[in-house]
Protein backbone atom coordinates (compact mmCIF):
# COMPACT_ATOMS: atom_id res chain seq x y z
CA UNK A 1 0.00 0.00 0.00
CA UNK A 2 1.11 3.52 -0.49
CA UNK A 3 1.61 5.37 2.02
CA UNK A 4 0.73 9.29 2.08
CA UNK A 5 3.45 11.16 4.50
CA UNK A 6 1.10 14.43 5.63
CA UNK A 7 2.97 17.56 5.28
CA UNK A 8 1.61 19.52 7.82
CA UNK A 9 4.17 22.04 7.60
CA UNK A 10 2.25 23.07 4.07
CA UNK A 11 -1.03 22.59 5.86
CA UNK A 12 1.09 25.30 8.06
CA UNK A 13 1.77 27.66 5.72
CA UNK A 14 -1.73 27.79 3.74
CA UNK A 15 -3.31 29.09 6.82
CA UNK A 16 -0.36 31.14 7.74
CA UNK A 17 -0.61 33.10 4.38
CA UNK A 18 -4.30 33.27 5.17
CA UNK A 19 -3.81 34.95 8.81
CA UNK A 20 -1.19 37.42 7.31
CA UNK A 21 -4.10 38.86 4.77
CA UNK A 22 -6.11 38.81 7.55
CA UNK A 23 -3.73 40.95 9.86
CA UNK A 24 -2.51 42.91 7.05
CA UNK A 25 -5.75 45.12 7.24
CA UNK A 26 -6.07 44.77 11.43
CA UNK A 27 -5.31 47.70 13.53
CA UNK A 28 -3.52 47.49 16.49
CA UNK A 29 -1.61 44.49 15.03
CA UNK A 30 -2.48 41.35 17.48
CA UNK A 31 0.00 40.64 19.60
CA UNK A 32 0.94 37.30 21.56
CA UNK A 33 3.07 37.53 24.67
CA UNK A 34 5.47 34.22 25.42
CA UNK A 35 6.32 33.68 28.80
CA UNK A 36 9.35 31.53 29.41
CA UNK A 37 10.88 30.65 33.37
CA UNK A 38 14.33 29.38 33.13
CA UNK A 39 15.85 28.57 29.99
CA UNK A 40 15.85 24.87 29.10
CA UNK A 41 16.99 24.38 25.55
CA UNK A 42 14.12 22.26 24.42
CA UNK A 43 11.65 24.89 25.31
CA UNK A 44 13.92 28.05 24.08
CA UNK A 45 13.65 26.49 21.32
CA UNK A 46 9.67 26.06 20.88
CA UNK A 47 9.30 29.81 21.77
CA UNK A 48 11.52 30.96 19.17
CA UNK A 49 9.74 28.90 16.52
CA UNK A 50 6.50 30.68 17.96
CA UNK A 51 7.68 34.14 18.00
CA UNK A 52 8.99 33.35 14.16
CA UNK A 53 5.71 32.11 13.16
CA UNK A 54 4.27 35.67 14.68
CA UNK A 55 6.27 37.61 13.06
CA UNK A 56 5.78 35.45 9.70
CA UNK A 57 1.95 36.23 9.87
CA UNK A 58 2.66 39.92 10.33
CA UNK A 59 1.37 39.88 14.53
CA UNK A 60 3.69 41.12 17.65
CA UNK A 61 5.51 38.94 19.68
CA UNK A 62 6.48 39.56 23.33
CA UNK A 63 8.91 36.60 24.66
CA UNK A 64 9.38 37.39 28.38
CA UNK A 65 11.92 34.65 29.80
CA UNK A 66 11.85 35.01 33.45
CA UNK A 67 14.74 33.57 35.95
CA UNK A 68 14.81 29.51 36.90
CA UNK A 69 13.83 30.69 40.34
CA UNK A 70 11.29 33.34 40.00
CA UNK A 71 8.72 32.31 42.68
CA UNK A 72 4.56 31.82 42.13
CA UNK A 73 4.36 35.16 43.01
CA UNK A 74 5.85 36.60 40.94
CA UNK A 75 5.03 35.14 37.52
CA UNK A 76 1.30 35.74 38.50
CA UNK A 77 1.95 39.32 39.50
CA UNK A 78 3.64 39.61 35.51
CA UNK A 79 0.20 37.52 34.44
CA UNK A 80 -2.02 40.07 36.04
CA UNK A 81 0.01 42.44 34.13
CA UNK A 82 -0.25 40.86 31.15
CA UNK A 83 -4.24 40.54 31.44
CA UNK A 84 -4.83 44.04 31.95
CA UNK A 85 -2.75 44.57 29.15
CA UNK A 86 -4.85 46.09 26.22
CA UNK A 87 -2.05 45.48 23.37
CA UNK A 88 -2.28 42.06 24.70
CA UNK A 89 -4.40 39.73 22.92
CA UNK A 90 -2.47 36.42 23.82
CA UNK A 91 -0.76 34.78 26.68
CA UNK A 92 0.71 31.83 26.73
CA UNK A 93 3.08 30.42 29.19
CA UNK A 94 5.35 27.92 28.27
CA UNK A 95 5.58 24.24 29.47
CA UNK A 96 6.66 22.65 31.24
CA UNK A 97 7.23 24.91 34.22
CA UNK A 98 10.35 24.62 35.79
CA UNK A 99 11.26 23.04 39.61
CA UNK A 100 8.82 23.96 42.27
CA UNK A 101 6.73 25.73 40.15
CA UNK A 102 5.93 22.38 37.94
CA UNK A 103 3.44 21.54 41.27
CA UNK A 104 1.90 24.86 40.67
CA UNK A 105 0.67 24.35 37.26
CA UNK A 106 -3.18 24.71 37.25
CA UNK A 107 -2.66 27.82 39.84
CA UNK A 108 -0.94 29.19 37.52
CA UNK A 109 -2.86 28.41 34.10
CA UNK A 110 -6.12 29.45 36.23
CA UNK A 111 -5.05 33.09 36.45
CA UNK A 112 -4.47 33.90 32.49
CA UNK A 113 -7.11 36.20 31.10
CA UNK A 114 -9.90 33.44 29.53
CA UNK A 115 -9.89 35.38 26.58
CA UNK A 116 -6.34 35.67 26.59
CA UNK A 117 -5.82 31.97 26.82
CA UNK A 118 -4.88 30.87 23.02
CA UNK A 119 -3.48 27.54 24.30
CA UNK A 120 -6.67 26.94 25.54
CA UNK A 121 -5.27 25.57 28.67
CA UNK A 122 -7.30 27.44 31.11
CA UNK A 123 -9.73 25.27 33.25
CA UNK A 124 -12.54 27.06 31.86
CA UNK A 125 -11.77 26.63 28.65
CA UNK A 126 -10.69 23.32 28.66
CA UNK A 127 -14.27 22.76 30.64
CA UNK A 128 -16.05 24.39 27.29
CA UNK A 129 -15.18 21.16 25.58
CA UNK A 130 -18.05 20.15 26.91
CA UNK A 131 -20.32 22.80 25.57
CA UNK A 132 -20.98 23.62 22.32
CA UNK A 133 -19.24 25.42 20.75
CA UNK A 134 -16.13 25.57 22.85
CA UNK A 135 -14.13 28.88 23.30
CA UNK A 136 -10.45 28.49 22.65
CA UNK A 137 -8.97 25.21 22.51
CA UNK A 138 -5.68 23.55 22.96
CA UNK A 139 -3.74 23.62 19.00
CA UNK A 140 -1.87 19.95 19.49
CA UNK A 141 -5.89 18.67 19.72
CA UNK A 142 -7.27 21.65 16.99
CA UNK A 143 -4.15 19.89 14.40
CA UNK A 144 -4.87 16.34 14.65
CA UNK A 145 -8.79 17.05 14.36
CA UNK A 146 -7.61 19.00 10.89
CA UNK A 147 -5.66 16.24 9.75
CA UNK A 148 -8.00 13.65 10.87
CA UNK A 149 -11.24 15.00 9.22
CA UNK A 150 -9.54 15.97 6.34
CA UNK A 151 -8.60 12.23 5.14
CA UNK A 152 -11.17 10.60 7.08
CA UNK A 153 -15.17 10.75 8.52
CA UNK A 154 -14.30 10.51 11.90
CA UNK A 155 -18.01 8.69 12.18
CA UNK A 156 -17.50 5.02 13.38
CA UNK A 157 -13.95 4.70 12.89
CA UNK A 158 -11.90 3.47 15.96
CA UNK A 159 -9.24 6.21 16.96
CA UNK A 160 -6.62 5.16 19.70
CA UNK A 161 -4.65 7.67 21.35
CA UNK A 162 -1.80 6.73 23.26
CA UNK A 163 -1.24 9.26 26.37
CA UNK A 164 -3.60 11.13 28.76
CA UNK A 165 -2.22 14.46 28.36
CA UNK A 166 -4.26 17.38 29.06
CA UNK A 167 -2.99 19.62 26.26
CA UNK A 168 -3.74 16.79 23.44
CA UNK A 169 -5.09 13.18 24.41
CA UNK A 170 -8.14 14.84 26.40
CA UNK A 171 -9.67 17.37 24.48
CA UNK A 172 -8.69 15.65 21.33
CA UNK A 173 -10.80 12.70 22.96
CA UNK A 174 -13.93 15.31 23.51
CA UNK A 175 -13.42 16.64 19.64
CA UNK A 176 -13.85 12.70 18.17
CA UNK A 177 -16.36 11.90 20.58
CA UNK A 178 -18.26 14.70 19.46
CA UNK A 179 -17.97 13.72 15.75
CA UNK A 180 -19.26 10.00 16.49
CA UNK A 181 -15.58 8.20 16.67
CA UNK A 182 -15.15 5.52 19.07
CA UNK A 183 -12.42 6.32 20.72
CA UNK A 184 -10.26 4.32 22.53
CA UNK A 185 -7.62 6.23 25.35
CA UNK A 186 -4.39 4.72 26.61
CA UNK A 187 -2.94 6.40 29.11
CA UNK A 188 0.23 5.27 29.34
CA UNK A 189 2.60 3.02 26.42
CA UNK A 190 1.42 -0.20 27.96
CA UNK A 191 -0.24 -2.88 26.61
CA UNK A 192 -1.11 -0.61 24.15
CA UNK A 193 -0.41 -3.14 21.06
CA UNK A 194 -3.67 -5.09 21.23
CA UNK A 195 -6.09 -2.16 20.52
CA UNK A 196 -3.83 -0.36 18.32
CA UNK A 197 -3.65 -3.38 16.01
CA UNK A 198 -7.34 -2.89 15.06
CA UNK A 199 -7.11 1.45 14.99
CA UNK A 200 -8.47 2.95 12.03
CA UNK A 201 -6.48 6.28 13.24
CA UNK A 202 -3.54 5.66 15.24
CA UNK A 203 -2.31 8.99 17.85
CA UNK A 204 0.96 8.03 19.88
CA UNK A 205 1.53 10.78 22.19
CA UNK A 206 3.35 9.19 25.23
CA UNK A 207 5.95 5.93 24.12
CA UNK A 208 9.59 5.57 22.98
CA UNK A 209 11.14 6.86 20.18
CA UNK A 210 10.11 5.03 17.29
CA UNK A 211 8.23 2.32 19.11
CA UNK A 212 5.63 2.07 16.59
CA UNK A 213 6.44 -0.49 13.96
CA UNK A 214 4.40 -1.77 10.18
CA UNK A 215 3.18 -4.46 12.80
CA UNK A 216 1.36 -2.91 15.02
CA UNK A 217 -1.11 -1.29 12.55
CA UNK A 218 -4.19 -2.46 10.93
CA UNK A 219 -3.45 -1.92 7.25
CA UNK A 220 -4.41 1.80 5.98
CA UNK A 221 -4.66 3.31 9.16
CA UNK A 222 -4.28 7.02 9.16
CA UNK A 223 -1.11 7.37 11.90
CA UNK A 224 -0.25 10.72 14.04
CA UNK A 225 2.61 10.98 15.76
CA UNK A 226 2.66 12.72 18.44
CA UNK A 227 5.81 12.03 20.08
CA UNK A 228 9.07 14.90 20.19
CA UNK A 229 12.57 13.17 21.44
CA UNK A 230 15.20 15.40 21.28
CA UNK A 231 18.42 13.18 20.34
CA UNK A 232 21.59 14.78 19.68
CA UNK A 233 20.06 17.86 19.06
CA UNK A 234 17.36 16.20 16.48
CA UNK A 235 13.68 15.50 16.94
CA UNK A 236 12.44 12.22 16.81
CA UNK A 237 9.16 10.63 17.54
CA UNK A 238 7.10 7.46 18.74
CA UNK A 239 6.50 5.89 14.98
CA UNK A 240 9.17 4.49 12.81
CA UNK A 241 8.60 6.22 9.43
CA UNK A 242 10.38 3.71 7.45
CA UNK A 243 8.86 0.67 9.38
CA UNK A 244 5.44 1.52 8.57
CA UNK A 245 5.81 3.01 5.25
CA UNK A 246 3.88 0.81 3.03
CA UNK A 247 1.58 -0.30 5.75
CA UNK A 248 -0.11 3.16 6.97
CA UNK A 249 -2.42 4.73 5.15
CA UNK A 250 -1.58 7.70 5.62
CA UNK A 251 1.99 9.40 8.38
CA UNK A 252 2.17 12.31 9.83
CA UNK A 253 5.64 12.30 10.77
CA UNK A 254 7.60 13.98 13.03
CA UNK A 255 9.83 16.26 12.04
CA UNK A 256 7.25 18.08 9.58
CA UNK A 257 3.88 16.94 10.89
CA UNK A 258 2.04 17.73 14.38
CA UNK A 259 4.57 20.28 15.27
CA UNK A 260 3.76 22.81 12.60
CA UNK A 261 0.74 22.81 12.24
CA UNK A 262 0.28 22.99 15.95
CA UNK A 263 2.09 26.23 15.72
CA UNK A 264 -0.38 27.65 12.94
CA UNK A 265 -3.19 26.74 15.19
CA UNK A 266 -2.16 28.59 17.92
CA UNK A 267 -1.66 31.82 15.56
CA UNK A 268 -5.79 30.99 14.48
CA UNK A 269 -6.19 31.26 18.23
CA UNK A 270 -4.58 34.68 18.87
CA UNK A 271 -6.67 35.89 16.00
CA UNK A 272 -9.83 34.72 17.77
CA UNK A 273 -8.76 35.99 20.95
CA UNK A 274 -7.91 39.24 19.14
CA UNK A 275 -11.21 39.23 17.76
CA UNK A 276 -13.25 38.40 20.77
CA UNK A 277 -11.39 41.44 22.39
CA UNK A 278 -11.03 43.91 19.46
CA UNK A 279 -14.43 43.65 18.28
CA UNK A 280 -16.17 42.33 20.75
CA UNK A 281 -14.91 45.60 23.15
CA UNK A 282 -16.32 48.00 19.26
CA UNK A 283 -20.28 46.80 19.99
CA UNK A 284 -20.78 48.43 22.69
N1 LIG B 1 2.19 26.46 26.73
C1 LIG B 1 2.64 25.58 25.84
N2 LIG B 1 2.04 25.49 24.62
C2 LIG B 1 2.48 24.59 23.70
O1 LIG B 1 1.92 24.52 22.58
C3 LIG B 1 3.59 23.75 24.03
C4 LIG B 1 4.17 23.88 25.30
N3 LIG B 1 3.67 24.79 26.18
N4 LIG B 1 5.20 23.09 25.66
C5 LIG B 1 5.82 22.17 24.73
C6 LIG B 1 4.84 21.67 23.70
C7 LIG B 1 5.47 21.09 22.47
N5 LIG B 1 5.10 21.95 21.37
C8 LIG B 1 5.58 21.86 20.08
C9 LIG B 1 5.56 22.91 19.20
C10 LIG B 1 6.15 22.83 17.94
C11 LIG B 1 6.78 21.68 17.53
C12 LIG B 1 7.44 21.63 16.20
O2 LIG B 1 7.22 22.47 15.35
N6 LIG B 1 8.31 20.65 15.97
C13 LIG B 1 9.07 20.48 14.75
C14 LIG B 1 10.47 20.04 15.07
C15 LIG B 1 11.23 20.98 15.93
C16 LIG B 1 12.05 21.96 15.17
O3 LIG B 1 11.96 22.10 13.97
O4 LIG B 1 12.82 22.62 15.84
C17 LIG B 1 8.43 19.42 13.87
O5 LIG B 1 7.81 18.51 14.41
O6 LIG B 1 8.63 19.50 12.66
C18 LIG B 1 6.80 20.61 18.40
C19 LIG B 1 6.21 20.69 19.64
C20 LIG B 1 4.30 22.95 21.85
N7 LIG B 1 4.11 22.82 23.15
Amino acid sequence: MDTVIVKGSEMASVIKAKLKEEVNDLFPKPQLAILLVGDDEESRRYVRLKEKAVDEIGGQCRAINLPENTTLVELLGQIRELNADPHTHGILVQLPLPGPLATEQETVLSSLSVVKDVDGFHPFNRGKLFSTPPFLVSCAALACMDIITMYRNPRGLLTVLVGDSFDLVQPLALLLMARGSRVCIIPEAHEWEEVAARADVLVVEKGRPLMVKADHLKPGALVIDAGFHWEAGRVCGNVDPMSVTGKAGWLVPVPGGIGPLLIAKLLENLLTAYREQVFAADDW
